[in-house]
């Protein structure tokens, strides 16, 4: 079996954003991602320079630890990174089901793979202007079919205007996904830190301005979230 690039396996935390916001977890981190976006707050999943930092791990060595950190009893995994999606997560996603496990995934949708069919859920988080990347939406379009029947939300990171527009015009043209905002923080650590500094009142001040944003334009249909763990452990790694 071919093994994994894995930055860090963490857990059990709850799930700190998003449509599943406080349901307990284990994550699943790869590492090595197709994007670089400018405000990524996981630099240390991404970025090569890293790579000396992961591991190459079996599926089974992964559930391995995964059952080790639940206790052995059974929760959704979140698979994140980095992007998931490059590697093959379909023989964990299969040993895990197995043992009762189910999995989550987040990714920006920019690469699709049959398995995305046995996951549980899937989040896709198209990246918007202010993060340096453009959306191929074919390739967006094409993860949405490969998910079929599982269920699927998409979750878009709010900086700033141009952000917001854009998000908005996502949104009409993907009426049926449900739609989920984050503010963007703005203190993303160095991949390296391993303190949880934060700046709390620009992160709120950020939080209310979204909200003011949507509400103030009669836009009801998102639900808007702050990253709930930055909010309880600050920007540290492995929460
Ligand atoms: C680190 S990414 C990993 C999964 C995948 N590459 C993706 O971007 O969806 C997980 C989530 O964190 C979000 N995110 C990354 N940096 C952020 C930041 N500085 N502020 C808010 N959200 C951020 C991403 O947009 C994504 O929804
Ligand atoms: N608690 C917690 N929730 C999260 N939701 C998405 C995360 C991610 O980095 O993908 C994340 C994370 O790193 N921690
Ligand atoms: S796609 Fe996700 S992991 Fe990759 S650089 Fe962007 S936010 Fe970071
Ligand atoms: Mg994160």
């Amino acid at each position: 079996m071919s093994a994994l690039r894995i930055a860090e396996i963490f857990g059990p935390t709850i799930q700190g954003e998003g449509a599943v916001i406080g349901v307990p977890t284990v994550f699943v981190r790869a590492g090595g991602c197709d994007y670089r976006c400018s405000w990524c707050d996981s630099l240390h999943a991404v970025d090569s320079a890293y790579r000396h930092d992961w591991s190459r791990m079996t599926a089974a060595a992964i559930l391995t630890r995964v059952e080790e950190l639940s206790g052995g009893v059974p929760l959704t995994v979140s698979l994140s990174g980095g992007n998931p999606a490059i590697q093959n997560f379909a023989p964990l996603i299969s040993l895990g089901k197995a043992r009762g496990y189910g999995f989550a995934m987040e990714t920006q949708g920019s690469v699709a793979q049959d398995w995305f069919s046995a996951l549980s859920m899937l989040i896709l988080s198209p990246k918007p202007p202010s993060s340096g990347e453009t959306v191929d939406w074919a390739r967006f379009e094409d993860c949405l079919a490969r998910a079929g029947q599982v269920q699927t939300v998409m979750k878009i990171v709010v900086f700033d205007d141009v952000d917001y527009a854009w998000a908005r015009a996502v949104a009409r043209r993907y009426p049926d996904l449900p739609l989920y905002l984050q503010p963007g923080n703005h203190t993303p650590p160095p991949p390296d830190a391993d303190d949880a500094e934060i700046d709390l009142d620009g992160i709120m001040s950020r939080y209310q301005w979204l909200i003011d944003k949507a509400l103030g334009d009669r836009w009801y249909d998102p639900t808007i979230l702050p990253q709930l763990h930055v909010l309880v452990w600050g920007n540290k790694r492995g929460v």
